[in-house]
């Protein structure tokens, strides 16, 4: 695609960041403001200038980002280069040269990658071995946290204290025997990818002497290893774009450090930066509540972010009696808004947002009671279910007999009479004389250990089925290739009876997981085949370089590497389901419709955190996924009956005083300000006015607003007949006696799940399995969530919906659009037209053009939002249809399914107009070269940060210590090193 294809879809400070001519480039900006679609714009448009794609890293902090990465920049050139592209996270792309180079610095080629749970049960046999007291956890977290921070050149000098205590000791031993088990079973750990990556690249720069550009995503969640590794592979053309929000660091805990922007300043002092100032995904009053919120914290540099979608409707904190309470409203909540809007939302538009996965157990529950489907992100991996991590033990082992953990799990199953006794033995016996597991089981050591006859006959299956395997492999006549070998495996270990035998019910949905696994595996190699998933680096003169690793360590590499792949068989991605995801595991998403429960003190702030300020970042990445309604509770008893005080970070007055205490009334202007944001047309009268005669009610009026426990005082004749309380509040309004058939109809699709479900916390060892267990949407009988209903049912739900048409003074949409009455007539001119435009089809169908003049009501006040963008909107024209997953090709489409931060735009779609009042910038100069030096190379203006030691250069621009205006840009403060902003906006 021409460059200038590349640039159209771009806000003005999006194409100046794209085609920046800037040697380093930081983007800093706040969330949905482009950020992803920048940095894909970028890399496109860095290789239309003539960039070789091999000789561009991008670098992302998830596979999933990689992934979908990968597939825009492929739709942006429609020429296949995309493939080779360095691209990836930083672990893969290490993996990549450590696979090539790492014979350099003496790792063997085809090393195997110990994920968490690995290194976990290592840790876990030095503990018990040395009879430690330290948890195997702590200890996992802390030797990582100590290779994280030890490998950087910028990190501090680790101090030894004089004296250590028995922990620190435990420590130490635990860290010495867990090196040396890695290295005994030629295994690296996540941190060990990095550390030696950087290891390879300190000695021999050349490997990445061909490198012309270097890009990062997510860069504030980078920590110190990963920035050396994004300067050594920089160190040839100093040529950096990085992509960051500061204000989003939500991996502290891991390393991140926040202050690598700093470091990048220090270190590259003509870092051109470039603020993104419009939000593209969330209503002002969201946007507005969440800065509220992360303005809390002093010590932040403030930066402008500018809504360009219209106010909407005011996000809602609302007070419940107690957690099982908060689950059911935003049960009720979850069907009022479906109901009240038609088919404008569905099950996938809802995302339940969590500080800590424990707060799912009631919330799962609930759902599972109403028989609404849902799913789990950032949950158990796939590979991680109990059944797939069995096939791939077998593999790794396969692939690399001296993983010696791999071996000891598949040693008993299907069952050999070894008792884990025995392994413990054996696993002893090797540790201590320093050789692997199988090479004591293999025969090339005398064991001393005698195992019975059973044990004995029984190791010496394994072994023959692993000489056999890799007899196979190696055998260039037969040579077989990963989905083979699991084929071989599987009829070797007779593993579908043994799934039969031993997981009754289950077994079936068990077996399904197998057979994914071997389609993956099929994709996987086809992907090898065909180029597109590349490992090999281009030739470096001196250097030789490994032969590619053979197709199934890539596999079972791509496999530790992966970290939330779903597949949409077992996502059930036909079937709308709502997302429960922690907050940490939304980072990059979007979702019209968010809840973000238990927001109380010790949740969010949670009780163990030690950096508060990330607490309220991560509240702040959850309240931005939402695009158009935000909802946030607090219970004022927690799950464990405790009493609870709202969060600190939601009881400044004033920002309580622009949230409201209860769910939003759903009528028409709320349904059409929910259309624009989302770019949905409008729904019809009849699915409205069907979906909500389901409803319990159509306000947010089932549960007290003070949070009162009344719902489950009295009134016990509500109870319905599954026995579980129905929750209304001891009066029963005239509105819902109508809808007792409808809810006896659901009470009874409610009694038919009852006890049919089980909730993520009750088997957490396998709360993604689409499994008869789990409610997901095809688990349920067909028609569960909008039962079917006989045709005398529908027949009464027609003739209700007329009445209610007739009725006047109701709450429904089509009361309101109804015959001109007393409340009718007190509408404004603009509610009016709106109301004429509902009724007259030929102007519904016109209304995705119509301009709304005063999308305000009660509930849409203007918080302190320009009035020029209350009245915003995106774009007229053509609504576009809604974004949807992107479709993928025959055989990629049944590997993965991704939940996109930034669905990608229909190609046919018009784009929207540029939303705020443009910003003042002189025309875009002609594209050129990139030899071109770093500054002064467009327009815009661009600020070049100079330090004090860096001499400044003439058209360099201090702008430090330049204060804005509150909204128009960054305030720099005493102290801190950041750069500040490049856009100038018109006076
Ligand atoms: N110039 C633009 N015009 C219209 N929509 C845009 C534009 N740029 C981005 N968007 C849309 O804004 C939304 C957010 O984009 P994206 O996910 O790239 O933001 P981000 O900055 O990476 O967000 P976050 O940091 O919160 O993950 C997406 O739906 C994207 O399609």
């Amino acid at each position: 695609m021409a460059s200038d294809g590349l640039l159209a879809n771009l806000n003005e400070s999006q194409h100046a960041a794209v085609s920046s001519f800037a040697d380093t480039l930081a983007i800093l900006a706040g969330p949905g403001s482009g950020k992803t679609h920048t940095l894909t714009s970028r890399t496109a448009w860095l290789l239309s200038q003539g960039l070789q794609p091999w000789n561009v890293i991008v670098a992302t902090f998830t596979v999933k980002a990689a992934r979908e990465m990968k597939e825009r920049i492929g739709r942006l050139l429609d020429n296949g280069l995309e493939s080779k592209l360095i691209l990836g996270t930083f672990h893969s792309i290490a993996r990549r040269y450590l696979a090539r180079y790492g014979y350099l610095i003496d790792i063997q080629k085809d090393f195997g990658i110990a994920d968490s749970a690995d290194s976990l049960a290592i840790i876990k046999r030095i503990v018990k071995r040395e009879k430690y007291t330290i948890d195997p956890k702590v200890a996992r977290s802390r030797i990582s946290g100590l290779k994280s921070r030890k490998g950087g050149e910028n990190a501090a000098p680790f101090q030894k204290p004089l004296k250590k205590t028995i922990e620190m000791q435990e420590l130490d031993g635990c860290y010495e025997q867990y090196e040396e088990a890695l290295k005994r079973s030629n295994l690296l750990d996540y941190d060990d990818l990095l550390l030696r990556c950087v290891d390879l690249l300190r000695q021999y720069p050349s490997c990445v002497s061909n490198v012309e550009a270097v890009l990062i995503d997510e860069f504030q969640d980078t920590n110190l290893v990963q920035f050396d590794l994004m300067r050594l592979f920089a160190a040839q053309r100093k040529r950096i774009t990085i992509v960051g929000d500061p204000d989003q660091s939500i991996y502290g805990f891991r390393a991140a450090e926040v202050m690598n922007y700093k470091r990048m300043l220090h270190q590259y002092p003509d870092t051109v930066t470039i603020a993104l100032e419009e939000n593209y995904r969330s209503s002002g009053a969201i946007l507005l509540s969440a800065l509220s919120v992360i303005k809390q914290d002093s010590s932040r540099v403030d930066k402008s972010l500018q809504a360009t979608h219209t106010v909407g409707t005011r996000p809602v904190l609302r007070k419940l009696a107690n957690a099982h309470q908060e689950a059911e409203w935003i049960i009720t909540e979850i069907q009022r808004c479906k109901g009240m809007t038609g088919h404008l939302l569905d099950l996938n538009d809802f995302a339940i947002l969590l500080r800590s996965s424990s707060l799912s157990r009631l919330i799962e529950s609930a759902l599972g009671k109403s028989g609404i489907a849902y799913r789990m992100v950032g949950g158990l991996r796939f590979y991680d279910r109990l059944e797939v991590k069995i096939v791939l033990d077998y593999l790794r082992v396969i692939s690399q007999p001296d993983n010696n953990d791999a071996l000891a799990r598949i040693l008993n199953v299907p069952s050999r009479r070894i008792g884990d006794a025995t392994i413990k033995v054996l696993l002893d016996e090797a540790e201590q004389s320093k050789i692997t597991l199988w090479a004591l089981i293999g025969g090339e050591q005398k064991m001393k250990f005698k195992p019975s006859t059973h044990a004995k006959n029984g190791l010496g299956e394994i072994v023959n089925i692993v000489h056999t395997a890799r007899k196979q492999v190696a055998d260039p006549d037969r040579k077989i290739d990963t989905v083979g070998l699991i084929k071989f495996v599987l009829k070797r270990i007779g593993f579908e009876k043994f799934l039969e035998d031993h997981h009754g019910d289950v077994a079936k949905g068990r077996w399904a997981n197998v057979e994914e696994l071997i389609t993956q595996a099929s994709d996987f190699q086809s992907m090898i085949t065909t180029g597109y998933e590349e490992e090999s680096l281009p030739e470096v003169e001196g250097l030789q370089q490994n032969l590619e690793s053979d197709s199934l360590t890539r596999f079972l590499a791509n496999v530790a590497l992966a970290s939330e792949v779903k597949n949409d068989k077992d996502e059930g991605a036909q079937t709308p389901q709502v997302t429960i995801s922690t907050i940490h595991a939304a980072k990059g998403l979007e979702w019209p419709v968010v809840f973000i429960p238990g927001a109380y003190q010790g949740s969010i702030p949670h009780s163990r955190a030690e950096d508060e300020n990330e607490e309220r970042r991560l509240l702040y990445v959850a309240m931005t996924r939402a695009k158009a309604l935000l909802y946030m509770s607090c219970p004022l008893k927690n799950s464990q009956q405790e009493q609870s005080t709202l969060s600190p970070f939601l009881s400044a007055p004033s920002l309580l005083r622009s949230l409201e205490q209860k769910g939003p009334t759903l009528r028409s202007l709320e349904l059409q300000t929910i259309a624009l944001i989302l770019r949905r047309p409008l729904p019809s009268f009849l699915s409205i006015s069907q979906a909500s005669l389901l409803l319990k009610s159509e306000e947010d009026d089932i549960f007290t607003l003070n949070g009162e426990n009344k719902a489950f005082n009295n009134d016990s004749q509500w109870q319905n007949r599954s026995g579980s309380p129905s929750f209304n509040m001891g009066q029963r309004p005239a509105q819902r006696q109508k809808k007792d058939f409808m809810r006896s109809a659901c009470d009874e699709v409610n009694m038919t799940q009852a006890n049919r479900y089980l909730t993520t916390m009750d088997r957490p060892a396998s709360f993604t399995v689409a499994q008869a267990q789990f409610v997901t949407a095809r688990s349920l009988p067909v028609g569960a969530e909008q039962p079917s209903r006989p045709s005398k049912d529908r027949a009464k739900i027609e003739h209700l919906a007329k009445q209610k048409i007739a009725a006047e003074g109701q709450g429904t949409l089509l009361n309101f659009l109804g015959k001109p009455g007393v409340a009718h007539q007190k509408r404004s001119r603009s509610e009016m037209e709106l109301v004429e435009n509902f009724r007259d089809p030929k102007r519904i169908a016109a209304l995705k053009d119509i301009n709304i003049p005063q999308p305000v009501t009660s509930r849409t006040e203007t918080v302190g939002i320009l009035p020029v963008l209350a009245n915003h909107r995106l774009g007229s024209g053509q609504i576009m249809s809604r974004p949807r997953p992107q479709v993928m090709s025959d055989t990629e489409s049944k590997s993965y399914v991704f939940l996109s931060s930034s669905p990608v735009r229909c190609k046919a779609a018009p784009e929207p107009e540029p939303a705020l009042p443009p910003v003042a910038l002189t025309t875009q100069p002609a594209i050129l070269p990139l030899i071109r030096p770093s500054t002064s190379m467009h327009s815009t203006t661009t600020s070049t940060h100079t330090t004090t030691t860096a001499p400044q250069t003439g058209n360099s621009k201090r702008t430090l210590g330049v204060k804005r205006s509150i909204n128009s840009g960054w305030q720099s403060k005493k102290g801190q090193g950041f750069v500040p902003p490049t856009i100038r906006k018109p006076k």
